[in-house]
């Protein structure tokens, strides 16, 4: 999808005048952008051949991790620079805290998950990477460290969105309804938004601070085609070592 790069923005322009930073920190991400964005479970949500078990599997988890989400986004509509920028953002808050959660109960009622199983689901091995990334990332980082975890996760999730939205939708109204989630227009313009931001406020940030966006973007994408992973496999292999703790 993109085509691997590991010098600094500063090199990407070199090679491409007038290269989006988006751009730079998807091919810093490399081959974990093309793997979470491609994963066979994504390809499984639109073409039929979802194993209910698998779904069940991932929503569970997922439920956990929108919950991380939704904290991130409060992080960010508290460090958002101006109005205009909170307005979007909770406005994605709100969306995922109401018509998304019911999408979610929903979707464990049709599989016969019940309310004391993906309430109190210990998270995965995963999913606590991804807690931790996220909590610390947007709680203790500045905004655009928690602006570049959940580009990723919007931007991985509109991909795969609008290249399974080009068949005809699986039976499962909880795949259909999944599928429809991340290919809506008013998705499309909210990442769209979240590219224009990040151009717009982290190509003039310090190097050092690029390049923590850009190991974050790369953090992110590992582990969200491991996520998938997970979900499909019932289990996944640990990250490799670039991404473990000191
Ligand atoms: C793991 C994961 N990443 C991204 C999204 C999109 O919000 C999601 N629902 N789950």
């Amino acid at each position: 999808m993109s085509t691997p790069f590991d010098g600094s923005f500063q090199d990407f322009l070199a090679t491409t005048p007038d290269a989006r930073f988006t751009a730079w920190l998807a091919a810093r991400a490399e081959p974990y952008w093309s793997e979470a964005t491609n994963h066979v479970f994504t390809r499984a949500i639109g073409d039929g051949s979802m194993p209910e078990a698998a779904y069940a599997r991932y929503l569970i988890e997922d439920y956990t991790f929108i919950t991380d989400l939704a904290s991130t986004l409060g992080y960010l509509v508290a460090k958002a620079p101006s109005m205009q920028s909170k307005s979007r953002l909770s406005a994605f808050l709100a969306l995922l805290t109401s018509e998304e959660n019911d999408y979610f109960f929903r979707s464990f009622k049709a599989l016969g998950v019940a309310p004391e199983i993906y309430e109190t689901a210990a998270q995965g091995p995963v999913t606590r990477a991804f807690a931790d990334l996220l909590l610390t990332a947007s709680g203790k980082g500045i905004y655009a460290e928690g602006l570049t975890c959940l580009l990723c996760a919007e931007w991985c999730y509109l991909t795969w969105g609008r290249r399974e939205a080009q068949k005809p939708r699986p039976g499962a109204f909880y795949l259909a309804e999944w599928i429809d989630l991340h290919a809506v227009q008013g998705f499309e313009d909210f990442v769209s938004w979240i590219q224009e931001e990040m151009n717009r406020i982290a190509p003039v940030l310090p190097n050092e601070t690029q390049e923590k966006l850009a190991q974050l973007f790369r953090h992110m994408s590992a582990l969200e085609a491991a996520f998938f992973e997970s979900a499909f496999r019932g289990t996944a292999a640990p990250l490799p070592n670039e991404f473990q703790r000191p």
